[in-house]
């Protein structure tokens, strides 16, 4: 089943609901799609409805719900879980429908002058009438890098990782910088190395909550690791053939180093998950 999203009008019935709060969807044992008048008819406390998208023939809306709301037979499920471990379409369709719901959450009141917000009929957009201001939905565009030598790569843990993961580094874009900019700035800050010649791998969308990963090989230049503090526990070389622990196969930060890996030691390029 392929998703796709679309603008959807609210207005029209049926379709399917997806049940969302703070990155959670409900769900029971056929998942998280339920029949959206039926939905309508439990008592439940929504906020605010999109219409986004088709789930192969099927159109899907997304109801965001207050935390307390419950459904029986149903539980909250993170979207961390449907991306480690969903099929690929329900994971894009989560991912969208979350980033969604963050931006509707964080977007019902303006930001400049405090009144309400209302959708706007037939545009992605949320309006304050009173500025006449418009609020899409917000993306972050961040860098993630694998720094390289030779047989060699550089992997760092932050103190937020599972236990034994290392991964390449990653950092939000600032503004005014060009990305090439962020990449040289966020490795030199988080483990004290100088890079050069960048190489643009590709991008991923990354729903946690609004990040859009731009994907880089760099080879080391210069410098000995010193860690950045709070942020980085360790980082050190590792040799292609003798890895740690790797993030989610479904991450850039993981397409990256197996890239790098698979020509290194003359193995297929996998493709961009
Ligand atoms: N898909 C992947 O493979 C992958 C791998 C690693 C990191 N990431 C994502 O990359 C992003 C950046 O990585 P990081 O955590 O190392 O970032 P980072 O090195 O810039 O440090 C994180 C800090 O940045 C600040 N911050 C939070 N949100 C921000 C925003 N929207 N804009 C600017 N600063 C912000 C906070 O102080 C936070 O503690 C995160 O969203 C992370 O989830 C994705
Ligand atoms: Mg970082
Ligand atoms: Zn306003």
């Amino acid at each position: 089943m392929v998703w796709r999203n679309t603008f959807l009008d609210p207005a029209q019935p049926g379709g399917w609901a997806l049940l969302y709060n703070q990155q959670q969807f409900l769900a029971d044992s056929n998942g998280v799609l339920f029949p959206r008048d039926w939905v309508k008819r439990q008592d439940l406390p929504i906020l605010g409805e999109q219409g986004i998208g088709h789930f192969g023939d099927d159109a899907v809306y997304l109801l965001q719900l207050k935390p307390s709301a419950t459904l029986e037979g149903c539980s909250w499920q993170s979207l961390r879980q449907f991306m480690l471990q969903g099929d690929a379409e329900t994971f894009r369709m989560l991912a969208y429908a979350a980033q969604i719901g963050t931006w509707y959450a964080e977007h019902r009141y303006c930001g400049s002058c405090g009144t309400p917000t209302r959708q706007l009929p037939g545009e992605r957009a949320m309006r304050c009438d009173s500025c006449e201001s418009q609020h899409y939905p917000r993306i972050s565009p961040s860098m993630i890098v694998l720094v390289t030598r030779g047989d060699e790569i550089l992997l760092a843990r932050s103190p937020r990782f599972v236990t034994g993961v290392y991964s390449t580094l990653a950092g939000f874009v600032e503004p005014g910088e060009s990305v090439e900019h962020c990449v040289a700035r966020e490795v030199r800050e988080e483990v004290g190395v100088e890079v050069k010649n960048l190489q643009y791998i590709g991008s991923q969308g990354w729903p946690f909550p609004h990040s859009l990963m731009l994907g880089f090989h760099a080879e080391y230049a210069s410098g000995e690791i010193v860690m950045q503090e709070d942020e980085i526990e360790d980082a050190r070389w590792f040799r292609v053939d003798d890895l740690p622990p790797l993030p989610a196969s479904r991450s850039i930060a993981r397409h990256l180093i197996d890239l790098y890996v698979a020509r290194r030691l003359g193995l297929p390029e996998p493709s961009l998950p």
